[in-house]
């Protein structure tokens, strides 16, 4: 596979469509247009074209066609796209001319977009946001993926690299005025004071986990003793028919998600193997992933069932107690909300509660940090701007604390995939230069 390939693809999906897009960039994607279309279109206007296969000069289709020259393109190289006609013999037709080219072939997965980062055009939060954008199943994530892709990560991310170069370039300039070796005391103070607003920052920063959590999902799990009605609740939650009901204690072995949208947010429903001593090696595994799931979810739904529940419940962060098969009519104390799967009872309020534990837990779409890429990053620049501060209170030699300071902007770096930091800083040094 070479870099230098012209790729094309199609952007508008699979299966049969009215219209179908296809993306083509690269170097010959002018000759493309040349070569099948006849003849260019004026840059961004959207232009009716008739098709050829280029030897023989019979009609292939009649598209739209745009022509969007590098480096203002999304890959910032010389773009065009064909708006063909959807069904599958045209686009197969197509797309066997495109790559009969010379020069051209089928784009890989994420190709059009890595050509975009290593071009400039997107930071790899921009990327990710992008990517996150595509996979947006629910309201909640597709307005934070958005952000994302606007940049808001990215350009904090760039604002604190900023930050910790400025701080760099202070104690770099303090070899200049300082005979022991140590950051005189005038730049001390200025420099701890940065280096403090940035850490709390970033500490304020990392406690926030809702948009990892938004990204992913909310774990919700169903757990409880054997027929207590867990995998009829999932069916009933989910509204199709996901897992295998029966009077049969011991029915469900496998984990079995669920992927849901409540008010907007994401929330994996797991059903799990009912909890009990068995003798089945078979269920004692799905009793033992039932309770690794039990142990990692955000809530658990305890459910209990109208002869009780024999057993105590797992370990959990949040838990809520369910009295199931309501329509059976027996009591039970100490639980929180009574449902019935068949006939519909406690439903809407049970729904209700897990979309106040998911508003709770997963907020209003104000964190910045989305992957836990971001949060490796940004806990070691964290980590490499207290250490400085260490090193500053007890007067550590300035070479090491600048090497720490760099080990920051660095780990920041990395949250945008910026690479050249010694570019950076040559371009801040030659303007900061004091004395020399
Ligand atoms: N009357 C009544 N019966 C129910 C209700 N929910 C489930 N059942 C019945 O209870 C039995 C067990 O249901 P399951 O959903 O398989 O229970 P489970 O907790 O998944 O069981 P295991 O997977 O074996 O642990 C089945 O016969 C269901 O039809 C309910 O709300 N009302
Ligand atoms: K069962
Ligand atoms: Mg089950």
């Amino acid at each position: 596979m070479r870099s230098d390939d012209t790729i094309f693809a199609i952007a508008s999906g699979y299966g049969r469509a009215a219209v179908c897009i296809i993306r083509i960039s690269g170097a010959r994607s002018r000759f493309i247009l040349e070569t099948i279309a006849g003849s260019v279109p004026d840059s961004r206007r959207a232009s009716v074209r008739l098709l050829r296969e280029p030897a023989s000069g019979e009609p292939l289709d009649q598209a739209l066609v745009l022509w969007m020259p590098g480096p203002n393109s999304f890959t910032g190289e010389d773009q065009a796209e064909l708006h063909i006609h959807g069904g599958l013999a045209t686009r197969a037709a197509i797309l066997r001319v495109l790559g009969s080219l010379e020069g051209c072939r089928a784009a890989e997965a994420g190709e059009f977009t890595r050509r975009a980062f290593l071009n400039g055009r997107m930071d790899l939060s921009r990327v990710e946001g992008l990517a996150d954008l595509i996979d947006a199943e629910t309201e909640g994530q597709r307005r934070q993926a958005l952000l994302q892709l606007e940049g808001r990560l990215g350009n904090a991310a760039e604002g604190w690299r900023e930050d910790i170069l400025q701080v760099l370039a202070l104690i770099e300039a303090s070899l200049d005025f300082s005979d022991e070796g140590d950051v005189p005391d005038g730049l001390e103070a200025d420099i701890l004071r940065r280096l403090k607003a940035l850490g709390d920052e970033l500490g304020r920063v990392l406690a926030n986990r809702s948009g990892e959590r938004l990204r992913e999902g909310l774990t919700v799990v169903l757990a409880g003793p054997p027929n207590a009605g867990k995998s009829t609740l999932l069916n009933a939650l989910a509204q199709r028919d996901v897992a295998i009901v029966s009077p049969i204690a011991g029915t469900t072995r496998d984990v079995i998600e669920v992927h849901c949208d409540l008010g907007g947010l994401p929330v994996v429903i797991v059903d799990t193997a009912g909890l009990r001593e068995s003798g089945d090696v078979i269920e004692q595994e799905g009793v033992a992933r039932a309770r690794a799931k039990a142990e990692g979810a955000d809530v658990v739904l305890w459910l209990v069932p109208p002869e009780g529940a024999a057993s105590e419940p797992p370990v959990a962060r949040r838990l809520l107690r369910i009295a199931t098969k309501s329509d059976l009519n027996r009591i039970r104390e100490d639980c929180d909300l009574e449902v019935s799967a068949t006939t519909g009872e406690g439903l809407p309020e049970l729904i209700r509660a897990l979309e106040a534990e998911a508003e709770a837990a997963l907020g209003q779409g104000d964190a910045l940090l989305t992957r836990e890429r971001h949060r490796r990053a940004l806990e070691r620049t964290h980590s490499s701007i207290v250490r400085a501060m260490e090193m500053l209170a007890f007067d550590e030699p300035v070479e090491l604390i600048a090497e720490e300071v760099r080990l920051a902007s660095r780990a920041v770096g990395e949250i945008t995939g910026r690479v050249d930091v010694e570019h950076m800083l040559d371009r801040l040094f030659s303007s900061f230069c004091i004395g020399k």
